[in-house]
């Protein structure tokens, strides 16, 4: 890393995402804590462009398609070892399970910050995941919930999740008010899913998209004796998940005292942070844990600047 302030190259800074991480590091630049590297919208595509782009950069971004970040990396990779390395953070599906690739979900563990602020490739999770694994992890790794249960997770998602294609037509044409979708495949969070959260298998994932532009519910059910050891309620899930977040000092996720029994999924859009709630059912002997966050915030570009920041050595600035 240079002395002087890091360079950033957004690899796709068009899309969605993209453009969502230029606007959050828009201030930091005009402070003269960064600079942001763009490229000429003609060449936006070219393989030599952008990997001129990345030997300048001290970190680039990919908010591509999975594809078109595997082939970015391919082009970051032939940089490595000289004077024109860059770290790389991508915020696609393509590296989220990849050996060599640090997770980038700082509260994921205690050192995981460090982790990521060292790192020369670093995975931003996708957007169901974090909601998935927030909820997930911090239960099975405290064995509240047996890896190899049997998991349903339910999700909706607005429909800026779908990017710049399913954006236009939802504004074009309308599009579903509610409408679930990838019914009988496997999704691709699943390896994501399973793997960070510690499980033993994957779960089945019901996710689904309304007609709104940001936000996001994922929902999980466990009941008492299936998932859940006997005789474990809601308080004791809630507090498990409040001694797991109570652990960092900065974080982006709360785990809510008293959860109302509506949730807007709307709710948070435009926020970089993320609700946890756990709602008791005693006469089904259960509970329902959710995770409320905006898919564009937590889910993909408040999180990759979160990223950002470590990996460029900058203190956290009030992102999150
Ligand atoms: N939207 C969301 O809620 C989330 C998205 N993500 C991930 O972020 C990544 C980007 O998604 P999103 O921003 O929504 O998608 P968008 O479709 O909005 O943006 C993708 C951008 O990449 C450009 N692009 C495509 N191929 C290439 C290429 N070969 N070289 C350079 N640029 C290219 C596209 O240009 P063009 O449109 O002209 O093809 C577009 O500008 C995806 O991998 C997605 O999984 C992660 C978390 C949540
Ligand atoms: C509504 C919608 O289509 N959502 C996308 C997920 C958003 C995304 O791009 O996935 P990541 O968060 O993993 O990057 C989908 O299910 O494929």
């Amino acid at each position: 890393m240079t002395a002087q302030a890091p360079k950033i190259f957004i690899d796709g800074e068009a899309g969605t995402t993209g453009l969502g991480i230029r606007k959050r590091l828009a201030p930091l630049e005009q402070a003269g804590r960064l600079r942001l590297l763009a490229i000429d919208p003609a060449k936006r595509k070219e393989p030599a462009a952008r990997q001129a782009l990345m030997a300048e950069a001290d970190i680039t971004v990919l908010c591509l398609p999975d594809d078109a970040a595997r082939e970015a990396v391919a082009l970051a990779d032939e940089l490595e070892h000289t004077s024109h390395a860059t770290k790389v953070l991508d915020a696609s599906t393509a590296h989220r399970t990849q050996p060599g690739w640090v997770y980038g979900f700082p509260e994921l563990a205690p050192g995981q910050e460090k982790l990521i602020a060292q790192a020369r490739r670093v995975a931003n999770p996708g957007c169901y995941a974090t909601g998935a694994i927030a909820l997930l992890h911090p239960l099975v790794s405290q064995g509240l919930v047996k890896a190899d249960a049997p998991l349903s997770i339910n999700a909706v998602s607005g429909y800026s999740g779908g990017g710049r294609k399913m954006m236009e037509s939802h504004a074009r044409e309308g599009g579903p008010a509610f409408m679930l979708y990838a019914l009988g495949k496997a999704h691709k969070h699943l390896p994501e899913i399973s793997l960070r959260a510690g499980l033993a298998h994957p779960p089945l994932f019901v996710p689904s998209v309304g007609h709104f532009p940001q936000g996001m519910v994922v929902s999980i059910p466990l009941h008492q004796g299936v998932q859940l050891a006997p005789g474990l309620g809601g308080a004791e899930v809630r507090d498990a998940l409040a001694r797991f977040y109570n652990q960092f000092t900065t974080h982006g996720v709360h785990v809510l005292d008293q959860p109302q029994p509506t949730m807007v999924a709307e709710g948070l859009a435009g926020r970089d942070d993320m609700e946890l709630a756990v709602h008791s059912v005693p006469e089904a002997k259960g509970v329902v844990l959710t995770a409320r966050l905006d898919n564009l915030g937590k889910g993909a570009s408040g999180a990759a600047c979160r990223n950002i920041m470590l990996m460029a050595g900058l203190e956290n600035s009030k992102m999150i």
